[in-house]
C-alpha cells in the first residue's frame, strides 16, 4: 500500500508546550509533522491556515535542521518523502516526533504507517490531538509512546457540540493510557473561560491524565485567573497532576 499525505510542514525544533507535567516533552528536541487540515475551528488557532487542507497545495520542509530555511513540495506527500524528511532532520539528538496539525488523527490510515516508519527507525511517537475521535485512536494507539490530548474549553468555539467532544477527549485519553502511552490532557484557557467549566474538565480525568492549563496566546487573562483555574483543578485532580504550560517557543522565535 503506497500512502499519501496531505501536509502542512515538518521542521526540527524545541517542544515549546506541555510544561512539567508527567508525559510532557517539554523542552526536548523534536521533529515535527504538521499534518494539514482540521475539522474544529478553534477561535484562537495558530495554525488557521493550514485547517483547511484543500488550501494547502504545498508542504514544506526544512533543509538544514533548525535553520528555518525551507523548501517546498506539491501535496500530497509520499511516506517515502516524508521519511526521507525526518532521516534528513535526525539531529541524533531528537526525543520523538511529533505529530501534529491541523489535526493529524483525520488521516488516520497513513499516519499509522508514518508512526509504525518512525518506530522502525528507532523514533518514539510523540501524538499532538484534539482527541475527538476516539475510534481512530483506537488504531493507532498501540503505536503512541507519548501523548498530548486537548479538552477544548468552552471559549475555544471549537464546535457547536462542544460537550460532546469533550466526552470524546476524555475517551481518547483513556484509550491511549491504556494501550500504555504515557499521556497529559491540555486545556487552553482564555478571559472567558468558566471557573465551573474547569471543575467539570478535572473531574472527567480524576484517575487518567494530568492536566496543564495554557493560556491562549496572545496571553489575555489575569494572573488571578489563571491561579484560580490552577487551584481549582487541583483540588480535584491532585496537586501532583496539574500544572502550567505556556508557549515558549513563540518567546523563543523558533518554531
Ligand atoms: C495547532 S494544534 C494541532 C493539534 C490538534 N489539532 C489540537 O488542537 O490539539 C497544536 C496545539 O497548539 C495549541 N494552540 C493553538 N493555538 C494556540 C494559541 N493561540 N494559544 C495557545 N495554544 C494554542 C492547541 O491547543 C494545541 O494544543
Ligand atoms: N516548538 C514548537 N513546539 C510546539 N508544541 C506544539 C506545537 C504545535 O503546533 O503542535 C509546537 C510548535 O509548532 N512548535
Ligand atoms: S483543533 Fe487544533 S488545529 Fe484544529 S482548529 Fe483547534 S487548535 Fe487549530
Ligand atoms: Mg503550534
Amino acid at each position: 500500500m503506497s500512502y499519501r499525505l496531505i501536509l502542512a510542514e515538518i521542521f526540527n525544533s524545541w517542544q515549546g508546550e506541555g510544561g512539567s507535567v508527567e508525559g510532557s516533552a517539554f523542552g526536548r528536541r523534536q521533529i515535527f509533522v504538521r499534518f494539514a487540515g482540521c475539522d474544529l475551528r478553534c477561535v484562537w488557532c495558530d495554525s488557521r491556515q493550514f485547517i483547511d487542507a484543500s488550501k494547502v497545495l504545498q508542504w514544506r520542509y526544512e533543509i538544514e535542521p533548525f535553520s528555518g530555511e525551507f523548501k517546498y513540495k506539491p501535496n500530497p506527500a509520499t511516506l517515502d518523502e516524508v521519511v526521507d524528511v525526518i532521516l534528513s532532520l535526525d539531529t541524533g539528538d531528537v526525543h520523538s516526533i511529533s505529530y501534529t496539525g491541523g489535526e493529524p488523527t483525520l488521516q488516520i490510515k497513513p499516519l499509522k504507517a508514518l508512526m509504525e516508519k518512525s518506530s522502525e527507525l528507532g523514533f518514539k511517537n510523540f501524538l499532538e490531538t484534539h482527541g475527538g475521535f476516539p475510534e481512530r485512536i483506537a488504531e493507532i494507539a498501540h503505536l503512541v509512546d507519548y501523548a498530548s490530548v486537548d479538552i477544548k474549553d468552552e471559549s475555544a468555539r471549537a464546535t457547536g457540540a462542544w460537550r460532546d467532544l469533550v466526552m470524546m477527549e476524555v475517551e481518547s485519553i483513556k484509550i491511549l493510557r491504556k494501550a500504555g502511552a504515557k499521556v497529559y490532557a491540555k486545556l487552553v484557557v482564555t478571559k472567558d473561560t468558566k471557573l465551573e467549566n474547569i471543575e467539570w474538565y478535572a473531574s472527567l480525568l480524576e484517575g487518567s491524565a494530568p492536566l496543564v492549563i495554557q493560556p491562549k496566546e496572545p496571553i489575555d487573562l489575569t494572573q488571578k485567573q489563571l491561579m484560580e483555574f490552577y487551584k481549582a483543578a487541583a483540588k480535584i485532580l491532585g496537586r501532583e497532576n496539574v500544572g502550567l504550560s505556556f508557549q515558549v517557543h513563540k518567546y523563543l522565535n523558533v518554531l
